[in-house]
């Protein structure tokens, strides 16, 4: 491996911009094709993409994931896959991210090796807590606020919620869930590293525009809180 952590499709988690994370759901890209709205998204400046489909076939998923993990390094963004351990390893993605219902972090490490990296979603203290004890990687504190896009979530957690959990996070950690334009300086004012998306970028009319305009809000937000 180099010095810089980089070995093939491993990364450092140090080495990842979790400024602008895009979780992709292609029931969300107003009939555009998925590739054309994620290129569109990485011209903007995201710094991750997240392939999450719940409902293709397996085919289906390798295909379109290989396709996202060539395009994500050829932009210098990281690439996770939602849910799915064998289809990470298939395309040789960056990581995974596993929410509470799917595998334990224990087994998905020993699945994974030590290079990749393991994302986690976290509700409260008590799984911030396994998370981080477990050697997730990085947090995702879910959800800020209510959202459409993923009708099953939790209770929002609002500005507060999401200030005291995410004092208790000493890994990288974002936030998911409701985040647009108008909030996403409210969110990293309450402390995460970065702000993840799916209908703030996936269904906007010019997706570069609108994850170009998300990074601004995000940089400047990350500036004043530092200084
Ligand atoms: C970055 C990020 N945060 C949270 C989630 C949600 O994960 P999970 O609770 O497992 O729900 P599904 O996405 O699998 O429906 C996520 N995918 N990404
Ligand atoms: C993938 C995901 N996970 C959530 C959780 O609460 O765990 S909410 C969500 C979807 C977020 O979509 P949008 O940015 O369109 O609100
Ligand atoms: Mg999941």
């Amino acid at each position: 491996m180099s010095p810089t952590g980089e070995d093939g499709m491993t990364r450092r988690v140090e080495a990842v911009d979790w400024s602008v994370y895009l979780v992709t759901d292609s029931r969300c890209g107003e009939g555009r094709p998925l590739l054309q709205v994620v290129e569109a998204a990485l011209r903007g400046g995201i710094g991750v993409v997240q392939y999450r489909e719940k409902q293709a076939a397996t085919r289906t998923m390798v295909r379109e994931a290989e396709a996202l993990r060539e395009l994500c390094e050829a932009y210098g963004a990281s690439f996770f896959v939602n849910d799915r351990i064998d289809v990470a390893l298939a395309v040789d993605a960056h990581g995974v991210h596993l929410g509470q219902d799917d595998m334990p972090v224990p087994m998905a490490r020993r699945l994974l090796g030590p290079e990749r990296i393991i994302g986690v979603t976290v509700h409260n203290a008590e799984e911030i807590r396994r998370a981080q004890a477990q050697g997730a990687d990085v947090l995702s504190i879910a959800p800020v606020f209510a959202t459409s896009t993923k009708p099953d979530h939790q209770t929002p957690l609002g500005i507060q919620g999401l200030r005291k959990l995410a004092g208790l996070c000493e890994r990288p950690v974002v936030a998911i869930a409701g985040i647009t334009l108008e909030n996403a300086a409210d969110v990293i004012r309450a402390g995460v590293d970065g702000v993840c998306v799916v209908s703030a970028v996936m269904a906007a009319p010019d997706p570069e525009t609108a994850a170009r305009e998300l990074r601004r809000r995000v940089e400047e937000a990350r500036a004043a809180r530092m200084g």
